[in-house]
């Protein structure tokens, strides 16, 4: 019998892999390493993908990953962020001890260097290109919701340690999704705490993860600004609206049982506190996790309502394109099972420059300087990623 790698050969395998991916859910139910490749999709949107599947080899229901990019902007330099889908050579599933597929030969080394943050520029000009649009919602009250991004430039000393990458990311953000993609020396890192939707046997899974409050120093404190959240009216308003969109798509697109609780949950972070509602359902039988994942995304969550109208401002507002950043990001298997997340407290890396992405919902009463500053906390789970690059242990 062939012996199982460690994690730790994992995650060396994953550094000398050309194409490699990692995927782990916070409630431990998923753990998949994949190496090497078998097929591809470059470009990926819903359609492509669907008709890319029924072309590919079933025999073993090995997974394929990947991610949709969050609008038809393009990255003109990547070809990893304009949505790329893989199904690997090999998948490793960690949790049911199973090995799909052959393993393959890595015989190449890795050097590994003590890798330094040596410049860091942010997009200081933020509050003001935002409070453009939180004007604009003040004078037209139909333009609710928009989720601005900003991103912030990393540059490193030296190239990524992945396996050092991969093993941080493992100890930190315990309630978030692990979500990691490499291709052609670009790799894709999320640590969200945002479901988009999960499919298990016709049981479909998805979540409203809208409105944040920072952590406090204490406990005491931590509960007080839980009820501070839980209680405001701009953060109720905020989340309110992705519940009842999710729940209108939920509606539209057939799906059965719905169950939506009708007051939200605080969902932690080590940096930021959320409003949360879990929303469940029966998909329709002649449905998929694609169509589902195609009709919600982007929820309101990461675009804005109205939808078309949000989707414009993020295009004029926002310097850079999305790419892959709060795109549905995740795997599927061949039985029509998988999962999408929201890429989410993420960063985009190649040739030792790190771009990290936040965004944060805006309403006509936010206040700019204050979203920048929730921003700030939701770039800290990869921000502390690349400050761990550096052997101190
Ligand atoms: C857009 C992001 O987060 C989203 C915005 C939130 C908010 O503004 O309250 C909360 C969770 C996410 O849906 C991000 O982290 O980049």
């Amino acid at each position: 019998m062939v012996k199982f790698l460690t994690e730790e050969e994992l995650q060396k395998t994953f550094a000398l892999a050309n194409d490699a991916v990692y995927f782990a859910t916070p409630d431990g139910q998923t753990k998949y390493y994949g190496f090497g490749k078998q097929a591809e999709l470059i470009g990926a949107s819903f359609a492509q993908v669907k008709t890319w599947l029924a072309t590919l080899k079933n025999d073993e229901n090995k997974p394929v990953f990947g991610g949709f990019a969050f609008d038809k902007q393009q990255i003109a330099d990547s070809k990893l962020m304009n949505g790329y889908f893989i199904q690997p050579a090999v998948v490793y599933d960690v949790i049911n001890h199973e090995m799909l597929g052959l393993p393959i030969d890595l015989v190449r080394q890795t050097t590994t260097f003590d890798t330094n943050v040596m410049q860091i520029t942010d997009e200081t000009d933020w509050p003001s290109r935002i409070q453009t649009a939180i004007d604009d919602m003040k004078q037209n009250k139909q333009h609710e919701k928009v989720v601005l991004g900003r991103q912030r430039q990393v540059t490193l000393s030296d190239p990524l340690d992945e396996q050092r990458l991969l093993s941080k990311l493992q100890n930190s953000q315990s309630t978030s999704y692990h979500f990691v993609l490499k291709h052609c020396g670009e790799l894709f890192v999320s640590a969200t705490p945002e479901r988009l939707v999960k499919v298990t046997g016709g049981q479909l899974s998805t979540a409203a993860v809208a409105g944040t409050i920072k952590r406090g120093a204490d406990s005491v404190s931590d509960q007080a600004l839980a009820d501070e959240l839980w209680h405001d009216s701009k953060n109720r308003v905020e989340h309110e609206t992705v519940v009842a969109e999710i729940k209108e798509r939920l509606q539209a697109a057939n799906v059965k049982s719905l169950q939506v609780p009708t007051e939200p949950q605080i969902l932690k972070t080590p940096q930021v506190q959320h409003l949360y509602t879990p929303i469940t359902g029966q998909l329709a039988s002649d449905s998929s996790l694609l169509e589902i994942a195609a009709e919600l995304h982007p929820t309101p969550a990461l675009g804005g309502k109205p939808r078309d109208w949000a989707l414009a401002e993020i295009a004029q507002i926002e310097k850079m394109p999305r790419g892959l950043f709060s795109g549905p990001i995740g795997m599927m298997t061949m039985d029509g099972d998988g999962e999408f997340i929201v890429g989410i407290r993420s960063m985009w890396y190649r040739k030792n420059l790190a771009t990290l992405f936040a965004g944060a919902g805006i309403l006509a009463a936010s206040d700019a300087q204050m979203e920048y500053q929730e921003t700030g906390l939701k770039l800290l789970p990869m921000m502390n990623l690349l400050k761990e690059q550096i052997n101190n242990d």
